[in-house]
C-alpha cells in the first residue's frame, strides 16, 4: 500500500526531472536574455541605417537551418514557439502595430496572429481601405490584407489600393478557411437565425439548405460581428472561424460545413520598408503598356526571355481613366536584386510606368481554421 518501494523509486525519479527541468529553464530564460540584447543591438544598427525590422526572408532561414537540427521536438511546435521568439525580437527593436481589418476575430486578424505572433499590437480596422492608410501614415509598421482566394479569385479592392498608396508587399502566407457553426442553442432544430459576414453565408449555402432549410440567414459585416449577434440571440447561430468559440463563449456545433473544402486565402503584409541584402523568391510588379498592338505581349515576351516564370497576371481599370488598364504580375524571381538589374532596364523600355510593389520570400501555407493553429503543407 503506500510505502510500496517502486513507487518511491518513481517519485524520486520525478523529482530528478523537475530539477532538470528547473535547470534548463534557467539555462534557456538566459539564453533568451542573450539572444533579447542580440537584438536589441541589431535594433540600433537598423534605426540608424534607416533599415526596416520585419526581415521575413531572414527569419525563414533561421527557421530552416533550426527544423534540421530538431530531434524529438516536432517541426510544428518548434515553428510555435519561434513565431513568438520572433514576435517578442520585432517587438524590442521596435513596438509595430499591425492593422488588420477587424474586429479581433475576423479571418485576418487569425492570418496576422498566427504569422507574427502574439507580441505584436493589432489594431482593427473598419475596411481594407483602413488597413492600407494605417500603414501608408505610419501610424501601423505593417498591415494585413486578403488579396486572393482560391475559390473566388482576387479581391479587386486590395489590388486597387495599392494604386492609391506608396506601400511595399513585405511577405505573403496562404490561410486555409473553414467554416463552423457556434452558438447558444441546444439543438440544430432549434436555430432561427444563421448570421455571417454574406462570403461565408455563400460559402456555405448547400450545407445551410440541407440542415437548416427554415433559418433565415441575417449577413452582417464580419463574421466576428455575427458571434456577437450570436451570443445575445438563443435562438440564432453565428459561422465563421472556430476561435470565435472560444472569443465569445459559444458552442461549436458543427464543424467545417463549407461546400468545398479547399478554400484558401492569399494574405500579403505590408509596410513602408524595402528588405535589402538578401535575395527573395517572388517580385509583384504593376505596369502600364503603351495603347497600341503588340505592347503587353512585348513586355510578357521580356519575361519569356529572362526566364522568368509568372504566377500571375490580372488587369485592374485604372483610377480615372476610363478604358484604360494597370497590370499586376507576380514574378518567380528576386527583381531587385542586383543581378536582375539589367532585366529590369529592359522591362522598363517596354513598359510606360513600372512600379515594384515588393520582393518577399514565397509565403507559409498556415492552417488558421484549426482551433489551435497549425502549418500543413503547400495547397
Ligand atoms: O536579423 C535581423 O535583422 C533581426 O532583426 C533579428 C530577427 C531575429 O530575432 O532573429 C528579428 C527580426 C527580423 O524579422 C529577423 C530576425
Amino acid at each position: 500500500m503506500g510505502d510500496d518501494r517502486s513507487d518511491w523509486s518513481g517519485e524520486e525519479r520525478l523529482g530528478d526531472l523537475r530539477k532538470e527541468i528547473d535547470t534548463i529553464d534557467r539555462e534557456l530564460v538566459a539564453l533568451l536574455n542573450r539572444r533579447a540584447k542580440c537584438s536589441l543591438e541589431v535594433g540600433e544598427t537598423k534605426k540608424g541605417a534607416g533599415d526596416c525590422i520585419f526581415k521575413p526572408k531572414r527569419e525563414m532561414q533561421v527557421m530552416e537551418r533550426l527544423l534540421v537540427q530538431t530531434d524529438v521536438l516536432p517541426e510544428q511546435h518548434l515553428r510555435a514557439i519561434y513565431r513568438e521568439i520572433f514576435s517578442s525580437s520585432r517587438k524590442l527593436q521596435r513596438p509595430q502595430r499591425v492593422a488588420y481589418l477587424g474586429p479581433e476575430g475576423t479571418f485576418s486578424y487569425f492570418a496576422g496572429v498566427e504569422f507574427l505572433g502574439h507580441c505584436a499590437d493589432y489594431l482593427p480596422q473598419n475596411d481594407i481601405e483602413g488597413v492600407f492608410r494605417s500603414v501608408a501614415s505610419g501610424e501601423s509598421g505593417l498591415g494585413i490584407v486578403p488579396l486572393e482566394n482560391s475559390l473566388h479569385g482576387t479581391v479587386g479592392q486590395s489590388l486597387d489600393l495599392f494604386l492609391r498608396f506608396g506601400v511595399r508587399i513585405q511577405s505573403e502566407l496562404f490561410c486555409k478557411i473553414s467554416h463552423n457553426v457556434m452558438g447558444r442553442v441546444k439543438d440544430l432544430a432549434s436555430v432561427k437565425r444563421v448570421y455571417s459576414h454574406p462570403q461565408p453565408l455563400a460559402q456555405c449555402a448547400r450545407w445551410l439548405r440541407s440542415n437548416l432549410p427554415s433559418a433565415g440567414l441575417v449577413p452582417v459585416e464580419s463574421t466576428a460581428a455575427a458571434a456577437r449577434r450570436a451570443m445575445s440571440d438563443p435562438e440564432g447561430v453565428a459561422i465563421g472561424h472556430i476561435q470565435l468559440a472560444q472569443l465569445f463563449d459559444l458552442d461549436v456545433m458543427v464543424r467545417s460545413i463549407e461546400d468545398l473544402p479547399d478554400n484558401w486565402t492569399r494574405f500579403v503584409v505590408i509596410g513602408r520598408g524595402k528588405e535589402t541584402g538578401l535575395a527573395n523568391d517572388k517580385t509583384s510588379l504593376l505596369f502600364t503598356v503603351p495603347d497600341k498592338s503588340g505592347a503587353l505581349s512585348s513586355m510578357l515576351d521580356a519575361f519569356t526571355r529572362h526566364g522568368i516564370n509568372l504566377k500571375k497576371l490580372e488587369s485592374r481599370p485604372m483610377r480615372g481613366e476610363k478604358w484604360k488598364y494597370v497590370f499586376f504580375v507576380d514574378l518567380e524571381c528576386d527583381l531587385e536584386h542586383e543581378e536582375y538589374r539589367d532585366v529590369m532596364a529592359d522591362l522598363e523600355a517596354n513598359c510606360l510606368t513600372l512600379r515594384v510593389l515588393g520582393s518577399y520570400p514565397a509565403g507559409p501555407s498556415l492552417d488558421v481554421s484549426a482551433e489551435d493553429g497549425a502549418e500543413t503543407p503547400q495547397p
